[in-house]
């Protein structure tokens, strides 16, 4: 079921506007005979209350597209939109607040103060941006993510799950309208990556959070609505429901399909 762009855009979903979409979204890095184009041309929908997962093969531009969304990078060319607003053309220091108070980070290496409590990382970026948690809101989180006799803990007393599940937490505190996870089970094991992706799932269907996850695992992917899948810097096809077989076998026919265009095209969906 690949999709041209022209007639459908991946990801759209019926029912009310996108939490974040992107038109024409192009990047390209350096120049001349050394350019890579990461991103070409690339439209979709990120589908709000939804968990939304993009895989493909390394180098398909999956961080890059993540960047592009969550404006932690600039286009070459083509638009983007967070809701309402168009961050292409922001400048950095709007983009800078737009990033605090709209969108929460999760990232593989967890990215905790290993010098603050489980609590301080939490609250962290709403402290710094000078706002004070919704502290109902904080307590559905921090109980939801079984951190409550953690919250004393500085991340080296924890677990890399526990850690993960901080991280998640400071994603969640702000209420974000769309929360970027890059590889988040990358370094856990798989019963705590299961956890993890457990806690991301039940942050959209118990508490209406956005996600976007990037994985390489289809597992991880398996516990989305709709994966998404890049090859070179293209949406080239896109799953709703995935199951883990599904999603691997997908995977499966990047490597075999790829012609000597190296473009991915030409797979179809089975
Ligand atoms: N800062 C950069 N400078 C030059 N090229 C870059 C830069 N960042 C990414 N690229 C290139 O852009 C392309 C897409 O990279 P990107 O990291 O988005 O892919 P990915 O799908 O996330 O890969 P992986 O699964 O390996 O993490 C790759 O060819 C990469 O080498």
């Amino acid at each position: 079921m690949s999709t041209p762009a022209a007639q459908h855009v991946p990801g759209r979903t019926p029912d009310g506007g996108p939490a974040a979409r992107a038109r024409g979204l192009t990047k390209a890095y350096g120049s001349g005979e050394t350019a890579v184009l990461a991103l070409d041309a690339v439209d979709v929908d990120i589908a709000r209350g939804r968990f939304t997962a993009v895989m493909g093969p390394s180098g398909s531009g999956k961080s890059t597209l993540m960047h592009c969304l969550a404006g932690l990078d600039t286009v070459s060319a083509g638009r983007v939109w967070l809701g309402d607003t168009e961050i292409t053309g922001l400048r950095e220091r709007e983009l800078t607040r737009l990033r605090r108070d709209r969108i929460g980070f999760m990232f593989q290496s967890f990215n905790l103060i290993p010098t603050l409590t489980a609590a301080e990382n939490i609250t962290l970026p709403m402290d710094i941006a000078g706002r004070r948690p919704d502290p109902r809101w904080l307590d559905q989180v921090i109980d939801a993510l079984g951190l409550r006799d953690r919250l004393g803990h500085r991340p080296s007393q924890l677990s890399g799950g526990q850690q993960q599940r901080v991280a998640c937490a400071r994603a969640l505190a702000s209420r974000p309208e769309l929360i970027f996870a890059d590889e988040p089970t990358g370094n856990l094991d798989s019963r705590a990556g299961l956890e993890v992706l457990g806690f991301l799932r039940g942050a959209v269907d118990d508490l209406g959070q956005t996600v976007v996850m990037v994985t390489h695992d289809p597992g991880a992917a398996a516990h989305s609505d709709l994966v998404l899948f890049l090859a070179d810097g293209r949406i080239v096809d896109e799953m709703p429901k995935p199951t883990a077989d599904a999603v691997l076998e997908r995977m499966k026919r990047f490597d075999v399909v790829r012609g000597p265009s190296g473009d991915g095209h030409g797979a179809q969906e089975g």
